[in-house]
């Protein structure tokens, strides 16, 4: 029997970057970032403070131009790609549409999400009542983060952490190809924190997920490749257990807060 071909065995890159670099006034905040973000895989970018996370994922998004590199979504060359264009294409950053209205129902947040053409303007000349062919598909989507019994809460109502789970609802209505989220366990308590992880596992089962992300227990229990960056640089990239034993990783980290 003939072997099965390696692209059909190994995860399709859906997102890659090749030699990223952003200046700021002379400034390199990211130099030479190589990165390759794989459907079905949970990336985390991690790095000491100053690192170039927040620059690395605003050029992903396009909020930035880099000043050199190329960016790929999807075998499709996005480097000079409009944000808008490239949520539609299927890049979503979770903050992008993540406004929680606190007045509106967690149903309503949901189904005001589902009519957002690509996740940067909201019609609200639209009728709530218009809305109501969305129902099944927002009541879908809440329960896939769990919010079920919630949606006719209002979203002000909410905890924190509920409120940053329906945030991530929200971004599902893009039904995104590459999610990218910005500290997604920023202040939760640590039942919260497992409720997240659980939910981001079980999307990125058919999409695939990059991560910042600071607590490295949540790295280590979810991610399954890490890129570890360090004035604007690769530092390290691999599972968990390769970056974590390496040297230069822990220098890199010593005198900063492990959680
Ligand atoms: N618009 C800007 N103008 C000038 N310098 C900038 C700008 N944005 C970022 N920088 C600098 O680039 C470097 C990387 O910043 P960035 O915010 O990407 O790091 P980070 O890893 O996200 O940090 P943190 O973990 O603290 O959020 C920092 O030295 C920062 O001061």
């Amino acid at each position: 029997m003939p072997a099965t071909p390696a692209h059909e065995t190994e995860p399709r890159v859906v997102l890659s970057a090749r030699g990223l670099r952003r200046e700021f006034a002379g400034f390199v905040a990211v130099n030479n970032v190589d990165l390759d973000v794989h459907h079905g895989k949970i990336h985390a970018l991690i790095g000491p403070n100053g690192a170039g996370k927040t620059t690395v994922f605003n050029l992903l998004t396009k909020f930035l131009p880099p000043t050199n590199g190329r960016i790929e979504l999807l075998g499709r060359d996005i480097t000079y790609t409009s944000p808008a264009k490239v949520a539609r294409l299927g890049l979503v950053r979770s903050f992008q549409i993540s406004a929680i209205f606190p007045y509106l129902t967690v149903l309503d947040n949901v189904r005001v999400a589902l009519q957002r053409p690509n996740g940067l303007g909201v019609q609200f000349w639209r009728s709530l009542s218009a809305l109501d062919r969305l129902t099944p598909r927002a009541e879908e989507l809440l329960e896939t983060v769990g919010l079920e019994n919630a949606r006719d809460s209002l979203a002000g109502d909410l905890s924190y952490g509920r409120k940053r789970v329906l945030e991530i609802a929200t971004t599902l209505a893009l039904d995104p190809k590459v999610l990218l989220l910005d500290e997604p366990m920023a202040g939760m308590g640590q039942e919260d924190v497992g409720t997240v992880s659980n939910i981001i596992r079980s999307v990125a089962r058919d999409r695939a997920v990059l991560m910042v992300e600071h607590n490295l227990t949540v790295v280590a229990d979810l991610c399954d490749w890490i890129t570890v960056l360090q004035r604007g640089e690769i530092l390290a990239a691999g599972d968990y257990a390769t970056v974590s034993s390496d040297e230069r990783v822990k220098i890199a980290y010593m005198g900063t807060e492990h959680e």
